[in-house]
């Protein structure tokens, strides 16, 4: 199988990430730069350890503005060698629409739904009452008639999500093996519970990032899915 997990590489440092890449590089489908990595180090940090790591890369900004300025954003990153680029779904479907117009081409656009960090207080507290998957559902039906090629969401969506838009791409973090620390994490699953609901790539930082090998770290999580499915 295609190894669907990518390494989240969340740090400021840009040695380290080339560190880190290097030695999950070939032990991961892709390696994901966010913006700890992005504000310090920009596109060139992103080109350097693109280029170094030789995987696809998930550029995780996470964008939220008006159309206009979400667009010249995208644009801007025309030279930056990204396979996968978030925003916000909550930045509504013309905003979506603009960036999936301005992104690299074969580059996939992908819509941050309800972050996995949050649970149904956090919502409420935010004015939207109802369930994460109720919340979910509507942002998804709104990136996929913005023309965007997935979302990000967390595995307890990720099966509903998959039955109503069978071509999505379904990013899911909030992965932790089982007994692993969940940090501030609130909606999680283990990876091959995610696997089995649907994802098609499952993000990983801490439990790899946090290891004392990491590239032995990411090797178990893959051969756990290999095992299940
Ligand atoms: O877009 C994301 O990647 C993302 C969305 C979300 O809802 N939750 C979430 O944790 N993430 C990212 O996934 C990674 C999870 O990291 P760990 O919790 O260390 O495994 C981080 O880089 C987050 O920024």
């Amino acid at each position: 199988m295609t190894n669907p997990v990518y390494c989240a590489v969340d740090t400021a440092d840009k040695d380290h990430a080339r560190a880190l890449a290097a030695r999950v590089a070939g032990r991961v489908g892709g390696i994901k730069l966010g913006l700890e990595f992005f504000m310090a180090n920009g596109r060139e940090g992103v080109a350097t350890v693109a280029g170094e790591s030789g995987v696809p890369v998930f550029l995780d900004l996470k964008l939220h503005d008006i159309p206009n300025t979400v667009a010249g954003a995208v644009r801007a990153l025309a030279a930056c060698p990204y396979d996968i680029l978030t925003v916000h779904a909550g930045g509504g479907s013309d905003m979506m629409r603009a960036a999936k117009d301005a992104a690299r081409p074969g580059a996939k656009v992908v819509g941050v739904t309800v972050l996995t960090s949050m649970d149904e207080y956090d919502l409420a507290a935010t004015g939207v009452i109802g369930t994460p998957a109720d919340q979910v559902r509507r942002l998804a039906v709104l990136a996929q008639g913005a023309g965007l090629d997935g979302i990000v969401c967390s595995a307890h969506e990720v099966a509903a999500m998959r039955a109503a838009w069978p071509e999505g791409v379904f990013i899911v973090p909030g992965i932790r093996p089982a007994g692993s620390d969940i940090g501030d994490q609130k909606r999680v699953m283990t990876p091959r519970e995610a696997m089995a609901a649907g994802a098609s790539i499952l993000v990983v930082g801490r439990p790899i990032t946090g290891a004392d090998d990491p590239g032995a770290a990411a090797d178990a999580i893959f051969q756990s899915l290999c095992q299940s499915l």
